[in-house]
């Protein structure tokens, strides 16, 4: 890796095998230095063991994993970085501050504590044992833990599974902030509006290959949908069977209704039906994009399960 450049992280033809299944199958990732990468994909898809890799957990079968041009075993590359697993397991009966004390002293240039406490937003916690915590709770410490050292690079799989509503926004806040300090961050979710809400770039990993890669607006480009609903009464097997209606679900009193041709569907809606009303129009997210590209992947697990 050119050591002027802005690639903070990188796998290179990845592959990683389990006996006869392979995991990953020659996966390339890219992370750039301030960004903050989403890597999205079905259960099973690669997302943690690429996260491995990077973090020199497991070493590839072929390919190469690099963080900071270096092999990410070196002592040099993981004291850049601040890591928050799915399976954090941490001495229960330890101090909140004693745990940020700690982590924060394998690292050469570590933030302050109250720093820390504040940006996770766990100041109150800190004289708790990380034993009597909340699920929510601990996810919030092992985040402080992740970024006390003043990492470069941070990577987060799955950090708000189990938080509150206020929980997860303050955590969204906080990664924000982390990426205006110039801090890369590799976020892992299955929160899609999560990714549409944080990332500059997605990538949409399934059945260990990257089935697409790019901003948020660009994956939704590529599945040009608007979503249209009402309440009304017209049946909705006869609308699917309309020309440029790509589905059509009845939730209650109301219809939604998927196309790649919004005025002319709206038009035919209104002519159809006088009494339709609370009529909402709005472009396709992320999800929709989702399931578009990962349809098949996830049409194949469905039958196999
Ligand atoms: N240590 C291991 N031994 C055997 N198989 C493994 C091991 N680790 C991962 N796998 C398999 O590799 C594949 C990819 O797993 P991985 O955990 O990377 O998926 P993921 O995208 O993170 O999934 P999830 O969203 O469920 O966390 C899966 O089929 C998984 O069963």
């Amino acid at each position: 890796m050119n050591p002027t450049s802005d690639v903070v992280a990188q796998l290179s033809g990845a592959v990683k095998r389990y006996g006869q299944l392979t995991a990953l199958d020659g996966v390339d990732l890219v992370l750039h230095r301030g960004e903050l990468l989403a890597v999205l994909g079905p259960n099973g898809a690669g997302k943690s063991t690429s996260i491995s890799l990077l973090l020199g957990l497991i070493r590839p079968d072929g390919g190469r994993a690099e963080l900071f041009g270096l092999d990410p075993q070196q002592i040099d590359a993981r004291r850049r970085i601040g890591v928050m697993l799915q399976s954090a397991v941490l001495p229960p009966s330890l101090r909140v501050g004693e745990l940020l004390r700690l982590v924060a002293s394998y690292y050469p240039n570590p933030r302050p504590l109250d720093e820390s406490a504040h940006l996770a937003g766990i100041a109150d916690l800190l004289k708790r044992p990380y034993g009597k915590l909340s699920g929510g709770q601990m996810r919030r410490v092992q985040f402080a833990l992740a970024l006390c050292g003043r990492p470069e690079l941070v990577f987060l799989d799955e950090p708000t599974v189990g938080m509150d509503i206020d929980a997860r926004q303050k955590l969204w806040a906080a990664m924000r902030a982390l990426v205006a300090e110039g801090c890369s961050v590799v976020l892992t979710t299955h929160y899609l509006e999560e990714a549409e809400a944080l990332a500059q770039r997605v990538v949409v990993m399934a059945k260990g290959r990257v089935l697409s890669e790019g901003s948020v607006d660009a994956l939704r480009a590529q599945v040009p949908l608007t979503r249209i609903r009402c309440v009304t009464d017209l049946d909705a097997a006869k609308v699917a069977a309309w020309p440029q209606v790509s589905s059509v679900e009845r939730e209650g009193a109301r219809l939604l209704v998927s196309t790649d041709a919004a005025e002319n569907v709206l038009r035919r809606l209104l002519d159809a039906d006088l009494a339709l009303r609370e009529l909402e129009v709005q472009r396709a997210g992320l999800a929709e994009a989702f399931m578009e590209l990962t349809r098949e992947e996830r049409g194949i697990e469905q039958e196999a399960a």
